[in-house]
């Protein structure tokens, strides 16, 4: 079953498109990674997806049960980001805004929801701390964590092991491919890592002058992946 349909979306800025004409769909329970050249519009198309941005033209069309609110998604952390004064609880917690609505407070259902993720992402015991003082891999599990708040089916994360040793890296990953198989959480993520992309995920979409959307397989096959794996075009 699809849970979202891009129709000839032309992602951009001020009627100017980034990418051309994408037609894709993802399922449910599907792990897509997206991958492409530095500023080829990965950021941009996911923005469009979120509906953060409008598209030039196009469609994304979203399954009937799934509202923009029930959406999770981890945005590339930013330096002014990484120094938030607040605890990870209250961080954390901010995740369930938009399900509050025209609600001033959060709801006991908010409050468990929160505490359920801060153990689910193992930060009981930072739960207190300011976030601005976690490593750079705490703060993603804290950023993955919110994110799961809203998330009730789909997980969309930009770049989210960017700047992350191997070591938290691989246990970032660890994390995601456990809420995709234990939780059946359909993931949308962006990478550089192509090695990751290709041993987590199952389908590919590649953007550049190219575009490229099928299976991981179907994508090792490919001319695209021959060329940027060699590194001809790739500069992540
Ligand atoms: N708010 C904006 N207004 C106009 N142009 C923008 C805006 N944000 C990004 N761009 C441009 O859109 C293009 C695509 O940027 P985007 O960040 O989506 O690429 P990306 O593939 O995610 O890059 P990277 O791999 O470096 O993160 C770039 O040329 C960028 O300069």
């Amino acid at each position: 079953m699809a849970q979202l349909i891009c129709r000839d979306l032309c992602p951009g800025y001020n009627g100017q498109e980034i990418i051309g004409n994408l037609n894709f769909e993802v399922e449910k329970g599907d792990y897509l990674c997206i991958v492409g050249e530095n500023g080829s519009g990965k950021s941009t198309l996911m923005k469009t997806l979120l509906g953060l941005q409008p598209p030039v033209s196009g469609q994304v069309l979203l399954d009937e049960g799934l509202t923009r609110n029930r959406i999770g998604y981890l945005p590339q952390q930013t330096e002014i980001q990484k120094d938030f004064p607040a605890s990870v609880r209250e961080i954390v917690l901010s995740g369930c805004q938009n399900k509050c609505g025209a609600r001033p407070f959060y709801s006991k259902a908010d409050k468990e929801r929160a505490q359920a993720n801060i153990e689910k992402m193992g930060l009981q015991s930072l739960k207190k701390r300011c976030y601005r003082h976690l490593s750079g891999g705490q703060q993603q599990r804290v950023l993955l964590a919110r994110a799961l708040c809203a998330a009730e089916e789909l997980l969309l994360l930009d770049e989210p092991v960017a700047g992350l040793d191997p070591i938290v890296t691989e246990e970032m990953y660890r994390l995601i491919d456990g809420l995709h198989r234990d939780d059946g959480m359909t993931i949308i993520m962006i990478s550089h890592d192509l090695d990751a992309a290709i041993q987590y995920a199952d389908k590919i979409l590649h953007i550049g002058k190219k575009v490229f959307f099928g299976t991981k397989a179907e994508y090792l096959e490919s001319s695209q992946s021959s060329a940027f794996v060699k590194g001809e075009v790739y500069h992540g």
